[in-house]
Parts: structure tokens; C-alpha cells; sequence
């Protein structure tokens, strides 16, 4: 299984903290994977960094093929809305354009016709369809984070980084809203990457890594919940 991103020996320091530390790993193609650990452990950086959005104090990042660490704020915007889609605890969406608009919007910024076939075919899996002539302020929390996972895929992007995305959604919207990731992970062969804090979000992932101090410490496969929150819980008493 070849990796879509991969991280060789990167650091991202802030002046006396590592924030991470001589982290080298890779994310394969085609699968769902957790980033989960204490807070402070080094999880936001390392979405930044292998999302292109950060560049490493040292170290190769490489998206889809592309090494982005070392390249200005320019071109790796444009590795990003070439490659990465994101997925934010706050749906980000514009609220004075519809829903339709709003999931293409990234791509016409880009000057990308949409592919209305795949766009269909999204809207269609996170059952939108009725929806899309709405303002988001209409739709519930669940239903417009849906409309964001439709617009990070939407250019087919090689990777999508979700930041909590189930984070303000009620146990059940956070349900279907993770079922989707897996079945567009499964199903459409998307490859997502999730940073969390909850171990039954996780416990979606094919896998969790776990991360404490800016390293990676465990890469668990499909664990169950209570095991994660085992293992968190000792992480979080060793840190503390
Ligand atoms: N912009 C910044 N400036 C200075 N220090 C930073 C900055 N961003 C992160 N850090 C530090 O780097 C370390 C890792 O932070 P990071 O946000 O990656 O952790 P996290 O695991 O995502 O935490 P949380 O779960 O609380 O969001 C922390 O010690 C944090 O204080």
C-alpha cells in the first residue's frame, strides 16, 4: 500500500518547545486513521505540518507525491487545494451563499470546473440532495458538517485532515457523521486523517496513532474504545 503522506525525521519547534519531535511515519493511501493524545501532545502540529499548512523547522513532508515542506506560503497553498481537502469542528461554511455553492466554492477559487458526477454522487452518499438550495444557517449541525465532508472531497483531493469533526455535534449526528468518513474511506477509497479526543470517534479508524510530547507512541490497530481511553488515561497520569 503506497502512503499519500509521509513525514521523514520532522521537528516543529517554537522557540524552546518541540512541539514535534524527529517524527517520521506514513499515512497510507486509502485508509482511515485516528491521531489521538494528551493536549499539548503535539496532534494540531502535526495535522499543520502534513497538511501543508505549517512548514517543519526540520525534516521532508510529502503529499501525494509533492515535498511541501520548504516551499513558500504560495505554492503550497496550491499543493493544498491540488491535494488536501480539510474538514473543521466548525464546518466553516460561507453563510450568505447556499449549500450547492458553498461545496464548490473551493474549486471555482482554484478555477476548476466541478465534476458535477462525482458531486452528485457525494451529495447522494451524505443524503443532501433535497438541501442544496438551502443557506447553511437551515441546516442542522450535522447535516452542514455533511456538506463540508462533500466539499473537502470535492477536487478528490489525496487526503482529507479532519480537526475534530464530530466535536460540537450530538451523539448521534457525530455517529452518521463518522459512518460517512468510513464508508467515503471504504466504499469511494478516500484517505482521511482525524485528530480527536474521543476514543469512540477513533474507534471509527482502521488505526489510532497515538501521540505524547511531540512523538508518536503507539499505533494501535482498530482499537475499541475503552482500550484507547486506557491508554489516554495513562498518557494523560504519566503527563500531568
Ligand atoms: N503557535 C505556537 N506557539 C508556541 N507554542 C505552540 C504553538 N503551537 C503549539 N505550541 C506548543 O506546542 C505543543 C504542542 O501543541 P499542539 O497544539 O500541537 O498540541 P495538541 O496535542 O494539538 O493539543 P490540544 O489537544 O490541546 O489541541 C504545546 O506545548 C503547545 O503549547
Amino acid at each position: 500500500m503506497s502512503d499519500v503522506v509521509t513525514l521523514e525525521r520532522v521537528t516543529r519547534s517554537y522557540g524552546s518547545v518541540t512541539a514535534l519531535d524527529d517524527v517520521s511515519l506514513g499515512f497510507p493511501r486509502g485508509r482511515f486513521v485516528a491521531v489521538m493524545g494528551p493536549s499539548g501532545s503535539g496532534k494540531s502540529t502535526l495535522l499543520q505540518c502534513a497538511a501543508a499548512l505549517d512548514t517543519p523547522t526540520s525534516g521532508t513532508v510529502r503529499i501525494g507525491g509533492v515535498t511541501v515542506s520548504g516551499l513558500n506560503e504560495t505554492r503550497r497553498t496550491e499543493v493544498r487545494r491540488k491535494h488536501v481537502g480539510f474538514v473543521f469542528q466548525s464546518y466553516n461554511l460561507l453563510p450568505s451563499i447556499t449549500v450547492e455553492e458553498n461545496l464548490t466554492l473551493p474549486l471555482r477559487l482554484a478555477g476548476v470546473r466541478p465534476d458535477r458526477a462525482w458531486l452528485s454522487e457525494l451529495v447522494e452518499r451524505v443524503g443532501l440532495g433535497g438541501r442544496l438550495r438551502r443557506r447553511p444557517a437551515e441546516l442542522s449541525g450535522g447535516q452542514q458538517q455533511r456538506a463540508a465532508l462533500v466539499r473537502a472531497l470535492a477536487a478528490r483531493p489525496d487526503v482529507v485532515f479532519a480537526d475534530e469533526p464530530t466535536g460540537a455535534l450530538d451523539l448521534r449526528s457525530a455517529a452518521e457523521v463518522l459512518g460517512l468518513l468510513r464508508e467515503l474511506v471504504d466504499e469511494l477509497g478516500q484517505t482521511v486523517i482525524m485528530v480527536t479526543h474521543d476514543p469512540a470517534a477513533a474507534a471509527r479508524a482502521h488505526e489510532t496513532l497515538v501521540m505524547a510530547d511531540g512523538r508518536v507512541v503507539d499505533l494501535l490497530s482498530a482499537p475499541a474504545p475503552e482500550e484507547l481511553a486506557v491508554r489516554l488515561t495513562r498518557l494523560n497520569g504519566v503527563l500531568t
